[in-house]
């Protein structure tokens, strides 16, 4: 595993992320009726993130933010990318998916606002994003953010994702998945997936989390099947790890309908900040050598 050896910066940038541009980002995600990746509201939420990457990337140097265009539907997954100064061709990679569902198929005009499931990922993943750009910081290892289209219809958005980055000549260090960051239906803040994840990489992360986040308690758990983005990774042989909010029995009930709010969640996005915190570590001890 790489060695723990950034605390200059990650003390420097961890007390910068701040809760209630986490809670802003999720009502704006909520406000969309739904977030459908077959829906024009579903093309809708995912043109507002790619225009709130792009604001957030500006005067980045080296970062670019582009939509990934999927053959059979029309949500678009979208990807900021900041070139590594030294290892270009290495890529640590995190990710949330950027629509909703309301549990049918046929969603048309019903309200599924995707609070928990996935805009606090989104949110949570955003916020490091604009830490890390406000901040400048050039890693020597290459970073990817996604925002996945289509998870919900079956991890659609980003199983045509890694297939492309299959094609590409760089080699995947790593995936970490975002989806639910905030409700703690535990008694433990952070509950890691163990199934279609690595085994090496989830220890890394809990060895973060130890180092940096020492009043943050951590369990694990397993999906019993590719519960979210991470398996798709998994899939081509990247390590994949997935934190998530609760053990499985206490997750938020209130997914894949009208009542995945903010408010049936963590109204303040402090439990969203713990991921956030998590997040900004991982970047940061990956993203330099
Ligand atoms: N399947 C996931 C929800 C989900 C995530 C983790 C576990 I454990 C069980 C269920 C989903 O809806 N992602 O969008
Ligand atoms: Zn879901
Ligand atoms: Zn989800």
């Amino acid at each position: 595993a790489p060695k723990i050896d950034q605390a200059d910066k990650v003390n420097q940038l961890m007390p910068q992320l701040d809760a209630n541009n986490i809670v802003t980002e999720i009502q704006k995600e909520s406000a969309n009726q739904n977030r459908f990746y077959k829906l024009k509201t579903g093309v809708t939420a995912s043109d507002e993130l790619f225009d709130t990457w792009k604001s957030l990337a500006k005067g980045w140097d080296k970062a670019t933010v582009t939509q990934f265009s999927h053959r059979r539907f029309p949500q678009k997954s979208v990807e900021l990318e900041i070139k590594g100064s030294k290892y270009p061709d290495k890529v640590v990679v995190i990710g949330a998916h950027l629509d909703s569902t309301a549990g049918s198929w046929t969603i048309l005009n019903k309200r599924a606002p995707g609070a928990d499931d996935d805009g606090s990922g989104i949110a949570s993943e955003t916020e490091v994003i604009r830490v890390l750009a406000e901040n400048h910081i050039q890693p020597e290892y290459t970073l990817r953010f996604y925002g996945y289209a289509a998870e919900e219809g079956g991890l659609l958005g980003s199983r045509e994702i890694v297939q492309s980055v299959k094609k590409e000549p760089v080699t995947i260090l790593s995936a970490m998945q975002l989806d639910m960051t905030n409700f703690k239906g535990s008694d433990k803040d952070i509950i890691f997936e163990m199934d279609h994840t690595n085994s090496d990489f989830t220890h890394f992360l809990q060895t973060l989390i130890d180092t940096y986040q020492p009043n943050i308690t951590y369990g694990t758990d397993q999906c019993g099947y590719a519960c979210s983005d991470h398996a798709s990774w998994d899939s081509i042989g990247a390590p994949a790890a997935m934190p998530f909010e609760a053990y499985m029995k206490d997750m938020n009930p209130n997914i894949h309908s009208k009542n995945d709010t903010l408010e049936n969640s963590d109204p303040t996005g402090t439990d969203a900040l713990h991921f956030s915190q998590l997040a900004l570590s991982y970047l940061i001890e990956m993203g330099f050598e």
